[in-house]
């Protein structure tokens, strides 16, 4: 059982080597923290809530608390009960329904609304979480919001600054992204039953479609830092889907395994120091042997992300003539020889290693080629969707955690006599980070019923258009937002970690979303032009 205290046994922690204090009546021994933070002998023995909940939010007690609190006062009333982990389904589930699509079930909505979730703050969380209704989401999603959601407030969110300074997220964590079936769920197509034992707790394969991928990706973002995001499934989420959409049996029945258990690590290497958006334009070359049984591969590519901790890469590569018919993918091993990496410095996300990578004579067995031979860049086409939708739900979370901290922190920082969130020049700030953020993410739900409502070929065509303006607006609204929610920091967004630290990391990640996966320019100029062609396919009158 919990020790108690009187206020009077605190007291006597005054002086000394050994220093308490109280906050929200629990009592913290701070002996071991006084040397790192001497403030602390200014209010030991006291009740230091009002001066802590000043300088700090709540990230700090939930990393500190296992560590320094030694009991509670034993005047403090026993907390409520936590709520249920899960709210009850509301009817039986649903049959899941076979569809053409390529996420092969879709467990309709029940179209009521969910039991309200979270802290209520208005736009903070997408409007389904605050008890209104919704067609796309039923009572499997709500209990995988709240497995995600306890998983990153316990284990991600207290140490991401940590991680993100020493540009690395500890290895263990992917681990569990692989051993609670995450990395499974990621991938934009049926959950890979065959090729893992490891499923998600909340939720069935059978039942598993894109809005509970959209919701993992979500809820991981709340962590507010692009760098982690990116760690976790930057690489994956973009390097193993080609793999699985298009390689050879042998090769996915081989690999695949390991790289949905978290063991082996997969990125995406397209980009080049000479050639990004335009991919036509891609250089690395692989030359068949006399035999036909392998490539050859050298070249360089730049900006892959998770490079350095990758044993695999799904690169892109020329075998044939200049231009997009001459290009074709293959699964590169670094196992293989000749594959060296470095990691890059760069303004953001900074965790998620970043990589320089060169290849130099790799020998690559042709049964490793991923698509046919110069037909690659139809499966670099098909990624494209599936990575700029993770690029737009990321953004989009990014922006509300952007307004979520100013929200909270407008709440409690007073200027000129008055909360911030009393002045009219702060409340306006947060309605334009609101109406942007709730208008970026209904387009994004109603994109991924598309994409879950068409088969993959159709869907690339008819909504390339919109996912690429999506991706624009996504991009530019978290800009805004992180924007503005520096502003409203102020002083605290300008220096690294402390109470503005998530807006001084997320304003760093911006560039690493408006510009990889297209950028805002060519994603906008392309949503007009593929719309038009789509459009006039379907007979457009102009
Ligand atoms: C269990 C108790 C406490 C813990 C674990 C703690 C921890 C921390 C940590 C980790 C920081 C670094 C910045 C951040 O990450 O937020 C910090 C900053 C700070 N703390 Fe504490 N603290 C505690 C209590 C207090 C109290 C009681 C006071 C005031 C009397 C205080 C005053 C400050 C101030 C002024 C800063 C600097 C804020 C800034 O740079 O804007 N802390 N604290």
């Amino acid at each position: 059982m919990a020790k108690t205290f009187s206020k009077e046994d605190v007291a006597s922690h005054s002086k000394g080597d050994s220093p308490w204090v109280i906050i929200d009546e629990d009592v913290y021994d701070v002996s071991k923290f006084q040397d790192e933070h001497p403030v602390l002998q200014r209010v030991a023995g006291k009740d230091a809530s009002k001066q802590f909940w000043k300088y700090h939010n709540e990230g700090i007690l939930k990393k500190y608390k296992a560590q320094l609190q030694i009991g509670s006062l034993d005047t403090k009333k026993a907390a409520p009960a936590p709520p249920a982990p899960a709210p009850a389904p509301k009817k039986a589930a649903p049959e899941p329904t076979p569809t053409a699509s390529s996420s092969s079930v879709t467990p309709p909505a029940t179209g009521e609304p969910q039991d309200p979730y979270g802290e209520l703050i208005p736009f903070a969380d997408p409007s389904w979480y605050q008890g209104y209704a919704s067609p796309y989401f039923n009572e499997s999603h709500a209990a995988l919001r709240d497995e995600v959601r306890q998983w990153v407030e316990s284990e991600i969110e207290p140490y991401v600054t940590e991680w993100d300074e020493a540009k690395e997220v500890p290895g263990h964590i992917y681990k569990q992204m692989g051993e609670r079936g995450y990395l499974a769920g990621l991938l934009g197509v049926h959950f890979p039953e065959k090729h893992t034992p490891y499923r998600v707790k909340s939720v069935s394969p059978d039942r598993w479609d894109l809005f509970h991928e959209m919701l993992l990706t979500d809820e991981l973002s709340r962590a507010g830092s692009g760098g982690l995001v990116w760690s976790l499934i930057g690489g994956y989420g973009i390097g193993c889907p080609p793999l699985v959409k298009f390689g050879k049996k042998p090769l996915v029945d081989r690999i695949l395994p390991g790289i949905l258990a978290g063991d082996k690590r997969i990125c995406l290497a397209i980009t080049e120091p000479d050639a990004g958006s335009d991919v036509a334009n891609l250089g690395c070359e692989a030359k068949l042997t006399e035999d036909g049984k392998h490539y050859i591969v050298n070249g360089e590519k730049k900006w892959i992300t998770n490079g350095i901790y990758s044993d695999y890469f799904t690169t892109a590569v020329r075998t044939g003539k200049d231009g997009m018919n001459g290009l074709s993918v293959l699964l590169i091993e670094r196992e293989a020889g000749g594959v060296s990496t470095r990691r890059m410095d760069c303004q953001g996300v900074w965790s998620s290693g970043t990589t320089y990578v060169t290849f130099e004579d790799v020998k690559v067995p042709v049964e490793n080629l991923i698509g046919k031979e110069n037909q690659g860049f139809k499966v670099i086409m098909t990624n494209f969707n599936h990575e700029r939708i993770g690029i737009v739900i990321q953004c989009v979370r990014f922006s509300r955690v952007c307004y979520e901290e100013s929200m909270k922190y407008a709440h409690k920082r007073k200027t000129f006599g008055k909360r911030l969130i009393d002045h009219p020049v702060i409340r306006m700030k947060l309605a334009h980070m609101a109406r942007q953020i709730e208008a970026t993410y209904n387009w994004l739900e109603n994109i991924i019923y598309q994409c879950q409502s068409m088969e993959e070929t159709e869907a690339m065509l008819k909504l390339g258009g919109a996912i690429a303006g999506l991706k624009a607006q996504s991009t530019q609204c978290f800009e805004f937002c992180a924007r503005e929610a520096s502003q409203i920091f102020g002083g605290l967004s300008y220096s690294r970690g402390g109470q503005g630290g998530k807006i001084e990391r997320l304003y760093r990640d911006v560039r690493a979303y408006a510009i990889p996966g297209g950028s805002e320019e060519i994603m906008l100029d392309l949503s007009m032009r593929q719309s038009l062609r789509v459009h006039s396919m379907f007979g457009m009158k102009l």
